[in-house]
């Protein structure tokens, strides 16, 4: 009895002394927070937090973070992630010969194969002395719309702000790149309110084009600096886009310039039928649906009525008057001007700020209104002419595969002076036979035709105006 109660006063002395400790140092817990928070101002206590945090940040330096990159910026309207584009494009081009899910394949219509990775296998990618571990997580293969596949990138967390400031940046830039090689240029026409695509498979380059080889060089100087003149404009307070005329007779290469130069900028085309525009806004819209980085082209510019109609205050033009009543009141509707061309032209109505080429084609330079022709609206005018001799050595070396001189080209310069003749119908007699001296024997008997032609031509005509001024009554 009494080892009982001697062991239970030790058990309540030991806890007493527990109890005294507890209460000492609680006491001591809140004079120490008490004198902090008096003393030390609020932002000084953040500084030392941070440090501290810091400070044991060192000792978890292993820990792992991830970052995740959905297929979809936006689900719910499909608006695509073009980080995620990125990834799949880059991360093949990374991958070592041990990774087991490459898929391999060729698109319709294009040169290079293509590989993707797949969620087999990660692919790790270093970076700056940095490891960086690629995993692609797809989604539902069942049910192809629900698809949402992401990738996630995972790193150490120490690294965090490099692989946002430097990696991303630099797997962007490298995407980038391999998109403009690799690229398939796009041809876009307006048609039925919406921009429709289908590639641009037009071949020719400035080294096709039989041009005389200054203008092709001015051609190519002049986008050049443009493209390298962002912030040129900028500065200045232009819109950064550059206007193109290119008149001349049917058949003398305007269409392939374009191409040629969509070719060489590897920008799309938008090929716009002003036909198609029923009004000023409808002009706006589709001229801003156009992307950026391309060429906007409307041919014939000397064919729209709406473009000549500027002087009437309806923008109707004068033969809409005598339509029908019921076109007529569909006509009426249609309120496109030229003033609304015109804006779009000075900038005032374009939407981003890249680089647009508008190029306007016409085979009459004298029927288009002058206001639109103005440096600044068409900053260059080039002339595609019938064909002369420097310009036909380029046709002779593409399609025959003549380099420097032939015998026959002396005799062939001498009749293309004589004669008005388009690269278009030359090329046509090249393609004529497989032997290139037969073929151009053969072009010189057509040419010394045409010059006969021509002459009889010429010598009629003489004739028939006589014959008209000796019928005429005084
Ligand atoms: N300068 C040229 N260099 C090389 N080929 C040319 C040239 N001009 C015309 N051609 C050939 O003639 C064909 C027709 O030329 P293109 O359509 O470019 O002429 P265009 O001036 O646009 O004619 P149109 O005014 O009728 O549209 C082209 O497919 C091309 O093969």
């Amino acid at each position: 009895m009494r080892l009982y109660s001697k062991k239970s006063l030790s058990s309540f002395k030991s806890a007493s002394s527990w109890f005294e400790i507890y209460a000492a140092f609680s006491t001591l817990t809140i004079l120490l927070r008490t004198a902090i928070n008096d003393l030390i101002p609020h932002q000084f206590r953040s500084y030392i937090i941070l440090k501290l945090e810091g400070f044991f940040c060192k000792y978890r330096s292993n820990n792992k973070v991830s970052i995740k990159i959905n297929q979809f910026w936006d689900e719910m309207c499909g608006e695509r992630n073009e980080l995620f584009e990125a990834a799949l494009t880059y991360l093949p081009t990374k991958i070592t010969h041990t990774y087991k899910s490459l898929k391999v394949g060729r698109r319709q219509n294009h040169k290079h194969l293509e590989f993707a990775v797949d969620g087999g296998d990660d692919v790790v990618d270093k970076f700056e002395g940095m490891t960086l571990t690629w995993k692609l997580n797809e989604g539902s293969k069942e049910d192809p719309r629900n698809m949402k596949n992401n990738f996630v990138l995972t790193f150490n967390e120490k690294q965090r702000q490099m692989v946002l400031d430097r990696y991303i940046p630099h797997m962007v830039k490298t995407y980038e790149a391999m998109k403009n090689e690799r690229r398939i240029l796009k041809l876009y026409s307006w048609l039925n309110d919406f921009w429709n695509e289908s590639d641009l498979s037009h071949p020719a380059t400035f080294d096709s084009l039989a041009l005389s080889p200054e203008l092709k060089k001015d051609i190519i100087d002049d986008l050049d600096r443009f493209l390298r003149r962002k912030d040129l404009y900028k500065k200045v307070g232009k819109a950064w886009k550059r206007g193109y005329l290119l008149h001349g007779p049917p058949g003398t290469g305007k269409s392939s310039l374009i191409a040629a130069m969509a070719n060489y900028l590897k920008f799309d085309v938008f090929d716009l039928e002003l036909s198609s525009i029923f009004s000023n806004s409808d002009l706006m819209r589709c001229l801003k649906e156009a992307s950026n980085r391309c060429i906007i082209v409307i041919e014939d510019i000397d064919c729209n009525k709406e473009v000549h109609a500027r002087s009437n205050p309806n923008g109707t033009s004068e033969d809409q008057d005598s339509e029908s009543d019921s076109e007529g009141a569909k006509m009426k509707s249609k309120s496109f001007t030229l003033s609304g061309l015109l804006n779009y032209m000075d900038g005032l109505s374009s939407s981003g700020g890249e680089e647009r080429i508008i190029i306007f084609t016409t085979n009459h330079k004298e029927k288009i209104d002058p206001a639109l022709l103005r440096p600044g609206r068409m900053d260059m005018h080039i002339h595609m002419s019938f064909l002369k001799g420097k310009a036909f050595r380029m046709l002779a070396s593409n399609y025959l595969g003549i380099q420097g001189h032939h015998p026959l080209f002396q005799q062939i310069d001498d009749l293309l002076e004589k004669v008005e003749i388009t690269p278009a119908v030359v090329g046509e007699q090249l393609l004529r036979y497989e032997d290139p001296h037969l073929c151009l024997e053969e072009l010189v008997q057509f040419l010394t035709l045409k010059v006969n032609d021509s002459n009889c031509d010429s010598v009629e005509r003489v004739v028939f105006s006589r014959s008209i001024d000796t019928n005429t009554p005084n």
